[in-house]
């Protein structure tokens, strides 16, 4: 191979995935790094004295952001306050050997670690749900689930925002799906770095322009300690097909994950957003009357898809809500704990925790 094409001396020994360009190894973790950074500034996305959890399940893309934002941190004197904010699924066989990678970065990075578990914040894990309702739709559980224990372990740690490993395909398989899907009301949203309402800890996505390949190019480089396998119960066949497709067009183009990116960035929506309540023009979010979860509905959708479950009904919250509702009758079960009161006044019992 030839020279680097960054700094002209050494050997290159990678082509960087999003510009083809030759380059030393050196000069690649240099070049990815400085396209957090700017990603970081040019968005505005924290501010000195923040602090902020990183979302860290110890798959590739999150291992990553660790490790990037620790560097960042210290190269730049941002001046936050790291954490790793971890959700343990009760998937056996996959999560818990992933949180044990997790463990060790936290030795490594010598930032405090929370692990929350579905078991304890729900009193169900995954496996359990997957026994009751076979693999078809087990993954919006999963990720209605995991959205709220993110930001019930953010409330726990006292941060002031949240960073997940989101990547650039992923954003693009999400924009395309949306498409596909006919979802112009989250194809509108899915682009931003950034999502925060009045009632939740804001979320960020510093990779959202880091291709998947550079990550993975970066770990292995880099020799991070990270745990490799897919989730075992993951037949997500519609981001299958999207995640094919996309890797067919990166292919016959590079730019191609950036350029529906930016189409999606592009795209505003004529749709009106029905997810929230608009009153006089002032978006109204509620409280789940259950939980206290933010939600524009009576139930949030966890409390909606636990009702189902603790009653053997699980198609209860993948349906048309108001649909059950009408079949069902209103859900009368007790509440489970008040969601500010059960993260503020109690530690909820975790397998690690810091
Ligand atoms: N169990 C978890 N605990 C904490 N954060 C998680 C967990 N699962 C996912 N996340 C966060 O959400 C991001 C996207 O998750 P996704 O399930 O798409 O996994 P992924 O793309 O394989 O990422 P990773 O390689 O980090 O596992 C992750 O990078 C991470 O920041």
């Amino acid at each position: 191979m030839k020279n680097c094409s960054i700094c002209k001396t050494a050997r290159a020994l990678v082509k960087i995935p999003s510009t083809l360009e030759p380059s030393c190894k050196e000069c690649f973790f240099l070049q990815l790094e400085t396209k957090v950074h700017n990603t970081i500034t040019l968005n505005k996305l924290f501010k000195r004295g923040d602090k902020v959890a990183i979302a860290v399940s110890g798959g590739k893309d999150s291992t990553v952001l660790a490790h990037v934002m620790t560097t960042l941190n210290k190269r730049y004197d941002y001046g936050l306050d790291l954490f790793l904010l971890s959700i343990d699924e009760g998937i056996t066989g996959y999560r818990d050997d992933s949180l044990l990678t997790v463990q060790r970065n936290r030795e490594e990075y010598g930032i405090p670690l929370k692990i929350l578990s579905y078991q304890d914040l729900y009193g169900w894990t995954m496996d359990k749900i997957v026994a009751q309702i076979g693999l078809k739709n087990n993954c919006t559980f999963c990720g209605v689930f995991r959205r709220q224990a993110l930001d019930r372990g953010a409330l726990l740690l006292n941060v002031n925002h949240i960073v997940t490993g989101h990547n650039a395909d992923d954003i693009a398989e999400t924009v395309l799906m949306n498409i596909m899907r006919g979802d112009f009301s989250r194809l509108s949203r899915c682009t931003q770095i950034q999502t925060a309402t009045d009632q939740t800890i804001p979320r960020s996505k510093p990779f959202k322009y880091i291709y998947e390949k550079e990550i993975v190019m970066y770990a292995y480089f880099k020799k991070l300690d990270y745990f490799s396998t897919e989730c075992i119960y993951s037949p997500n066949a519609y981001r299958g097909y999207a995640r094919t497709f996309l890797k067919d067009l990166e292919r016959i183009s590079t730019t191609s994950i950036l350029d529906i990116i930016q189409s999606g960035e592009s795209y505003q929506s004529n749709v009106e957003v029905k997810l929230n309540q608009e009153v006089e023009g002032k978006v109204i979010v509620g409280n789940c009357e259950r939980c206290g979860y933010m939600s524009s509905n009576k139930l949030c959708k966890a409390c909606v898809l636990l009702e189902g479950l603790n009653r053997g009904l699980p198609k209860l919250g993948i349906a048309n809500e108001s649909k059950i509702r009408k079949q069902h009758g209103e859900i009368k079960t007790p509440a489970i704990q008040n969601f500010k009161q059960l993260s503020i006044d109690r530690e909820i019992k975790s397998p690690s925790l810091n």
